[in-house]
């Protein structure tokens, strides 16, 4: 079934974001040195995603030193090294108008001076309603200071195992009861002020604070690095794409979460689940990809995208 013309129109439209880290010496020991250069792979991976679901454009800023690499795996992205210079947020707010969506973490590292950068840049995102996923190293930087997205209802977190315990144990200051992740993955969405919650797994656990959805359709058989990447700079366009859709398509509801579901019923593509897992677990489902099996990669995945995109949402 084709996208309703507006819901359509917004992703063609969308652009989305990732932003990357760099080192600077002047901030002392850094927490994570080089993580700038070692994690070129994974805003590589959320910006091509984002493109892959339908944005037009999609910008990577990255420290100076990250910008030549990243560059270099795909001309298709804009790449700005502005992370690490002294007037970052400025550099990237410039761009915050002709931005729909904005990704967060990917490949980041955890160094002061940019996670200093990244909260200014994140506070000018918020002042402009921009939506925004935060994954990865971004969510490092909301365990340490949750308030920056309290209550910010166009934020959608996607933890994985690790980052979730750390971000719960902090935001609700108890440890995480594992025999209930459902409850779990609530209670920190209800705790942050009904931001979204995607827990990755297995199963995919999302939460707007209200209610809560499992995805546990059959896709990947095991977590190969990048797929949640890959899971972010999609979301990125989804959210924009929500969001535009606006409440007339949703039935008057107003979160992000929700208003997936309730595209997913306009597209009548699903039953259950939530298109941002199901996409990259349907791109690695038989038979779209069985000569590839368990060493199956994230580029694997990305060649998919497209065919998976065309298979859930033809007549
Ligand atoms: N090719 C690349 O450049 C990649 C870079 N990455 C970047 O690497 C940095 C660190 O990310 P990490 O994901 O390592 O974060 P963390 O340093 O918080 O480590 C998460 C840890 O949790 C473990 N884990 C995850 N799911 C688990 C489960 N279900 N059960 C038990 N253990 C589980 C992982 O193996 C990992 O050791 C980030 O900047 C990230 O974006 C990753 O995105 C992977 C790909
Ligand atoms: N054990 C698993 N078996 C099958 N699929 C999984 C498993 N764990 C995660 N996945 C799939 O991979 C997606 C990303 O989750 P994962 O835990 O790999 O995130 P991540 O650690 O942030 O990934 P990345 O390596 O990109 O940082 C999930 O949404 C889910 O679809
Ligand atoms: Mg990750």
């Amino acid at each position: 079934m084709a996208p309703p013309a507006g819901v359509g129109a917004a992703v063609a439209g969308a652009a989305a974001v990732t932003l990357l880290s760099a080192a600077l010496a002047f901030y002392g020991p850094p927490l994570d040195a080089g993580a700038h250069l070692r994690y070129t792979g994974a805003p590589y991976f959320a910006a091509i995603s984002a493109l892959k679901a339908g944005a037009d454009l999609s910008h990577v800023f990255c420290t100076r030193e990250a910008a030549p690499v990243i560059k270099s795996y795909s001309p298709e992205l804009i790449v700005h090294p502005v992370l690490d210079s002294p007037d970052a947020v400025h550099e990237v707010e410039k761009w915050l108008p002709r931005l729909h969506a904005l990704v967060v973490g990917p490949g980041l590292g955890r160094e002061d001076a940019l996670l200093k950068n990244v909260k200014g840049i994140l506070e000018a995102s918020k002042a402009r309603a921009i939506p925004v996923v935060i994954d990865a190293d971004g969510l490092w930087l909301i365990a340490q200071q949750p308030t920056l997205i309290q209550g910010y209802q166009k934020a959608v977190l996607t933890p994985n195992h690790m980052e979730f315990i750390r971000l719960s144990e902090a935001v609700l200051r108890d440890p995480v009861d594992s025999s209930d992740r459902r409850g779990a993955v609530l209670r920190l969405s209800q705790a942050l002020g009904n931001v979204t919650v995607v827990q990755k797994g297995e199963q995919d656990v999302i939460s707007d604070g209200e209610q809560v959805l499992e995805c546990n359709l059959q896709g990947s058989n095991r977590r190969c690095g990048g797929q949640g990447d890959l899971l972010s700079g999609f979301l990125g366009v989804l959210v924009q794409w929500a969001l535009h859709a606006g409440p007339e398509k949703t039935n008057g509801y107003g979160h992000i979460f929700i208003s997936h579901f309730e595209i997913f019923e306009l597209f009548s593509a699903l039953s259950c689940g939530c298109l941002w897992c199901v996409l990259p677990h349907k791109a690695v489902q038989p038979p779209s990809l069985p000569e590839y099996g368990r060493s199956t990669t994230t580029s694997d995945m990305i060649a998919e995208i497209g065919p998976a995109f065309s298979r859930l949402f033809e007549t």
